[in-house]
C-alpha cells in the first residue's frame, strides 16, 4: 500500500502564508503531480508529507494512519530533490547501494537490486564512476536509482528534472513514466512545468499561493479548467481571454459578437471572460462563428506556426500550419470552435456551469 492523504495543511513563514489549507488525496500506485508557479507552496507540501516541516494546522495520513506527529524516518518515504546530493567519494554503485546498506541488506540482495535499477535507468556503464566523472544528467539518473532502489511507501520528488538540459528532460519524462509503470509505486512529483505535469501525471493538483485550485486528470485540467487562473497556467501557448457579456443569443465583446454557446447558463449582462485555446481557433478556415481582427505577428515553431491576431485590444494566439503567411496589419477573421470555448465569471474567475455541454 502507498496512499498519502493530507488535509487542511497550513503553514506560514513570518508573513508568508506558504500553505493555506491544502487538502490532497494521493491514491495508491498513482503518479500524482503537484503543479504550480514558483512560490506556490509545492516544496512545503512535499516537506510536510515527509515530516520535515512543523505545521500550523492540518494532518498527514499515510496508508490511512495518522502520521502527522511521526518523525521523518518513521514514515517510510523516499525523497528525490532537484540537487542530486550524491556522496562525492563513492562510486555510482556505492551511492545506489547506500540506502540498502543502511538497512543491512545482504551483499547479494544489494547486487541484485543495484543491477535491476541500473538497467532500468540505463546506467550500467557508470557504476564504477564517481560523481565528478559524470555529467549532470548521469548524476540525476544515479540519484533517481538511489531513491528507487528501496521500496518505500511512496516516492516524493521535488523537481528532479530541473537541472537537466531540454533534450534530457524530455527523455527522462518518458523514462520516469516507464519506471513508474514497471515499479508500480506511489509517486508524488512536484513541478512548475506544465508540460511535464500533463505528460506524466495520472492526477494533477494545480496549486497557487498555498491553495489547491483544481485536482483532476491532465485532460480534465486542460479541457475543463475550474477557473480562469488554471486555464491560463495550463497550456502552451497560453489560452486567449476576451472580456464579454451575454445578450440574448449573442456573446458581445469589444468590436465583435459571436453566437452564444448553447451550453452556457450565464444571465444577460453579467461580465464574462471568454477563453479560447490556440487549437480551437483558425485563420485558415472560414466558419459561422468568427471574430474580426488584424494580423499582429507570426511565431514559426517548426511543426506549427502560432499566429497572433489583434481583436479589439486583445491579442489572440491561433494555431496554424507552418506554411501560413501574412503581413502584419492585414485584416483577417479568426474562426472559433464555440463547442470547445470556455466561459468564466469575470469577477470570481470561476468557470461557468457547463451543464448541457
Ligand atoms: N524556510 C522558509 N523560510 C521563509 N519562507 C519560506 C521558507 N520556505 C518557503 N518559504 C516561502 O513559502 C512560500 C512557498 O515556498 P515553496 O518552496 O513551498 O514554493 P514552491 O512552490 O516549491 O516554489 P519553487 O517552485 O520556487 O520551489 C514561498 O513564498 C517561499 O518564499
Amino acid at each position: 500500500m502507498g496512499t498519502v492523504a493530507v488535509e487542511g495543511l497550513r503553514k506560514s513563514f513570518g508573513k508568508v502564508q506558504a500553505l493555506d489549507g491544502v487538502t490532497l488525496d494521493v491514491p495508491d500506485g498513482s503518479f500524482f503531480v503537484v503543479l504550480g508557479p514558483s512560490g506556490a507552496g509545492k516544496t512545503t507540501t512535499l516537506r510536510a508529507i515527509a515530516g520535515l516541516e512543523k505545521l500550523d494546522a492540518g494532518s498527514v495520513h499515510l496508508d490511512g494512519r495518522d502520521a502527522t506527529g511521526d518523525p521523518p524516518a518513521a514514515r517510510d518515504l523516499a525523497m528525490v530533490f532537484q540537487s542530486y546530493a550524491l556522496y562525492p567519494r563513492l562510486t555510482a554503485y556505492e551511492n545506489i547501494a547506500s540506502p540498502l546498506r543502511a538497512r543491512r541488506s545482504s551483499s547479494s540482495e544489494i547486487a541484485a537490486a543495484v543491477e535491476r535499477m541500473s538497467s532500468l535507468l540505463h546506467i550500467e556503464r557508470l557504476l564504477q564512476r564517481r560523481p565528478s566523472q559524470m555529467s549532470g544528467g548521469e548524476m540525476q539518473r544515479v540519484a533517481l536509482a538511489r531513491a528507487l532502489v528501496r521500496r518505500p511507501r511512496a516516492f516524493l520528488m521535488d523537481e528532479p528534472l530541473t537541472n537537466l538540459d531540454l533534450k534530457l528532460r524530455v527523455e527522462m519524462r518518458t523514462e520516469l513514466t516507464r519506471i513508474h509503470r514497471s515499479l508500480g509505486g506511489t509517486f508524488v512529483y512536484v513541478t512548475n512545468d506544465q508540460v511535464e505535469a500533463l505528460s506524466m501525471a495520472d492526477q494533477v493538483a494545480v496549486i497557487k499561493e498555498g491553495k489547491v485550485q483544481q485536482v483532476g486528470t491532465p485532460t480534465e485540467v486542460y479541457e475543463r479548467p475550474a477557473n480562469q487562473w488554471v486555464a491560463g497556467f495550463v497550456g502552451s501557448p497560453p489560452i486567449s481571454l476576451l472580456a464579454c457579456r451575454a445578450e440574448g443569443d449573442r456573446l458581445i465583446g469589444e468590436g465583435w459578437t459571436l453566437p452564444r454557446p448553447r451550453w452556457t447558463t450565464a444571465e444577460d449582462g453579467r461580465p464574462l471572460m471568454l477563453g479560447l485555446r490556440a487549437e480551437d481557433l483558425s485563420v485558415e478556415q472560414r466558419g459561422d462563428a468568427s471574430l474580426p481582427g488584424e494580423l499582429y505577428g507570426l511565431e514559426p515553431l517548426g511543426d506549427r506556426t502560432v499566429v497572433d491576431v489583434r481583436v479589439g485590444t486583445e491579442i489572440l494566439k491561433v494555431k496554424a500550419r507552418p506554411s501560413v503567411t501574412g503581413t502584419p496589419g492585414e485584416r483577417l477573421h479568426v474562426t472559433v470552435d464555440l463547442d470547445r470555448a470556455h466561459l468564466f465569471d469575470a469577477g470570481t474567475g470561476l468557470a461557468l456551469s457547463e451543464a448541457g455541454r
